[in-house]
């Protein structure tokens, strides 16, 4: 097996506030292996933006501080590195895409000069080589006319052509590493469906590691070749996509599962509030909001990372000795729907009954 080519070990970023020290990431792990797609997925504020910007210390320091852990990208460890050095990866070997293109580009500038600037920044090429590469990046990100519109200005592309420029722009270097930040949020579907689309085909073509960002699982089934979900801070569980739907195995990520969309419905929040990342919960981070919570999730410190199966792992008590993870992997629940209607969870609804139980 060779090493992943970014491995974030035991990452902790905080704030240092008037208000007190904000623990946005409180020794996060996972690796990215080169071509994969990990997305890191969990609600607003837990902490994918802050874990995901301090790759390439992007996050204001201070109030930010990287307070422990590494950031090993290619055996180098990023957090050590020089700001000298930092500056000719970022945009060079590691490119990193925004929710909002209209950030990343500069409106006085036609796009087309942008990108040969992004080129020409980490190649050392001609003006014209550039500007044919150039030309050639926007018609592979899918810009119609590419030749015609590489010297139009910004406000001349719509939305989700200005963040198909945005990528070609991030592509310009060449990079083995794609942060991509909630790329679509700000999109609407049908643009969004597209530009994953372009992602998943420029990734397999650039031959590119890609972490995603977001808070929308439908998008993580779409693009993901593993998944990181984050809460309050910490890992709660990673595996490949299909150990994260097939066999969810937290309480956080079925309660995430649950919250997708079915049929008919719309997307339905998790009950409760995130937890003060200034005074988090002892125990597990989640258990305010966890229908499972015993007295061990409560006391003491976040459970530990626990393999369930290869590959796949898990921070909850259940997965530990003296517990049954069938409760939440939800073993039990389907043997029981079969006997006796699945009252094992505590979200009967007795319409679902009746159409399958099927709670997804
Ligand atoms: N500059 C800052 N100063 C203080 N706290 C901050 C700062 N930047 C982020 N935080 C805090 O860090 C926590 C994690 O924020 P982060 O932006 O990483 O969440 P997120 O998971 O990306 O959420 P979203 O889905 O809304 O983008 C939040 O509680 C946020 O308020
Ligand atoms: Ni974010």
């Amino acid at each position: 097996m060779t090493d992943p080519l970014l491995s974030v070990r035991d990452l902790h970023v905080q704030f240092n506030t008037d208000d007190g020290v904000v623990r946005a990431v409180d020794g996060v792990s996972f690796d990215v292996a080169r071509g994969e797609t990990v997305c890191v997925v969990g609600e607003s504020g837990s902490g994918k933006t802050v874990a995901c910007e301090s790759v390439t210390r992007l996050i204001p320091m201070p109030p930010g501080e990287i307070a422990r852990g590494q950031v090993l990208f290619d055996g180098e460890d990023l957090t050590a590195v020089s700001e000298k050095r930092l500056q000719s990866i970022r945009g060079g070997r590691i490119a990193h895409v925004f929710q909002n293109p209209q950030s990343a580009l500069n409106p006085v500038y036609p796009v087309g000069a942008q990108i040969v600037e992004a080129i020409r920044l980490h190649r050392d090429v001609s003006k014209q080589a550039a500007r044919d590469r150039a030309i050639d990046l926007l018609d592979r990100v899918g810009i119609p006319e590419a030749t015609a519109r590489i010297d139009d200005y910004p406000h001349e592309f719509s939305g989700g052509m200005k963040q198909r420029v945005v990528i070609a722009m991030a592509l310009a270097a060449d990079p083995d590493l794609l942060v991509a930040d909630e790329p679509t949020t700000a999109l609407d579907v049908t643009i969004q469906a597209q530009i994953l689309r372009l992602l998943r085909d420029l990734q397999a073509e650039f031959d590119m590691s890609i972490v995603f960002v977001t808070h929308d699982l439908g998008v993580v089934a779409e693009i993901a070749d593993r998944v990181v979900v984050m809460y309050a801070g910490k890992v709660m569980e990673t595996g490949s996509v299909h150990d994260v739907f097939d066999r969810p195995s937290h309480p956080y990520t079925k309660a995430l599962l649950d919250c997708l969309p079915g049929q008919g419905q719309s997307m339905r929040p998790i009950g409760g509030t995130l937890p003060d990342l200034k005074q988090p919960p002892a125990g597990c981070r989640f258990h305010p909001r966890c229908p499972h919570a015993t007295a061990d999730c409560r006391a003491g410190d976040h459970p530990e990372l626990l393999t369930v199966d290869e590959g796949h792992e898990v921070a909850c008590v259940y997965y530990g000795p003296g517990y049954d993870s069938a409760v939440i992997r939800g073993d039990a629940v389907s043997e029981s729907r079969a006997t006796d209607g699945g009252a094992v969870v505590a979200d009967t609804d007795s319409e679902d009954e009746s159409s399958g139980g099927d709670s997804r």
